[in-house]
């Protein structure tokens, strides 16, 4: 399958949230990067045919998804970032009520959850009552009812939002699993979210797609500009506002600094190899780094 995001915008009162984005995508897992408000939301939610772009077309194996509509719908599964439980049905009872709203036979319905149950590792609490259960296993759920269907496109926004570091590892592996055949595409503001799972790792910035390539083609874009140096406090202040600075370490001694810069900032820095971490530095900035750490 072959999904193509065509010149696709999206334009809120006056103010363009997603601005004439262009992508093509074949199986494998796809992350969406940016900051909050960078418009991802906006282009999940007409990805997954909720919200119709202001201009431009979204196409499966060449045919706009809105002229599939249902068929359309039939391969896809979506997880909003805002995802409601019942709170009161235990995991089975919720799962066969999303299996009725999507139309399920009952006998396949009853395969189908007991097998997406089995792939989410749920299948031993399926019996409790969704209320009792961690983030990470109502994320996990959210996962399995969007698989009930089988989707041949996966569409997950913001997925590991709340969710603590082990739960967030549980949850990358699970993506990867079930990735395969499949299109999934997965916005994140959490870098190691996507780093090692992602076939394509799409950076979007204000509605705007600024980059799109594999790990190796990102870090490799940054040669030359990630450098660590170690320098006085009173050299530390006189560089400050005039490069982003990612780790600051203090010692006895001074300061040891990460930073970006196109040329060498400092007479004893040392270029170092790049992280996705720096990528997301470069693009957005201390800000939008101290708000993914926050
Ligand atoms: N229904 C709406 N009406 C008006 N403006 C909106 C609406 N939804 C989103 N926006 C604006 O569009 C821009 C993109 O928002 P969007 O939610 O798509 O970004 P995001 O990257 O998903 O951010 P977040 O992770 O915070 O949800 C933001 O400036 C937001 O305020």
């Amino acid at each position: 399958m072959k999904l193509v995001i065509e010149n696709v915008s999206k334009k809120y009162n006056d103010k363009w949230a997603v601005r004439e984005f262009n992508a093509e995508m074949t199986d494998g897992v796809y992350g969406l990067l940016g900051p909050n408000g960078s418009g991802k939301t906006t282009l999940m939610r007409m990805l997954a045919s909720i919200l119709k772009p202001t201009s431009g077309r979204i196409l499966l194996d060449d045919q706009d998804i809105r002229t599939l509509d249902e068929t359309y719908r039939d391969v896809l599964g979506y997880l909003p970032q805002e995802f409601g439980l019942y709170q009161n049905f235990t995991a089975e009872r919720f799962l066969a009520y999303f299996a009725s709203l999507k139309g399920l036979d009952k006998n396949i319905a009853k395969e189908k959850i007991a097998e997406v149950l089995a792939l989410v590792n749920l299948t031993e609490h399926k019996r409790k009552k969704t209320k009792t259960f961690s983030g990470g296993m109502k994320r996990r759920l959210g996962i399995a009812q969007a698989l009930l269907n089988d989707p041949k496109i996966l569409i997950v926004d913001e997925p590991t939002a709340g969710l603590d570091p082990k739960e967030r590892i549980h949850f990358r592996n699970l993506i990867s699993n079930i990735s395969r055949e499949r299109i999934v595409i997965l916005s994140t503001h959490i870098v190691s979210d996507i780093e090692f799972i992602a076939k394509d790792i799409l950076i979007m910035d204000q509605g705007v797609l600024k980059e799109r390539s594999d790990l190796a083609g990102l870090l490799s874009g940054m040669k030359g500009k990630v450098w660590e140096a170690s320098m006085t406090e009173t050299e530390f202040a006189s560089l400050q506002g005039q490069y982003k600075i990612g780790n600051i370490q203090r010692n006895e001694d001074g300061v040891k600094l990460r930073l970006i810069s196109d040329e060498k900032p400092h007479a004893q820095a040392v270029e170092v190899l790049a992280t996705l971490e720096d990528v997301y530095l470069y693009y957005f900035g201390e800000e939008a780094v101290q708000n993914v750490q926050a």
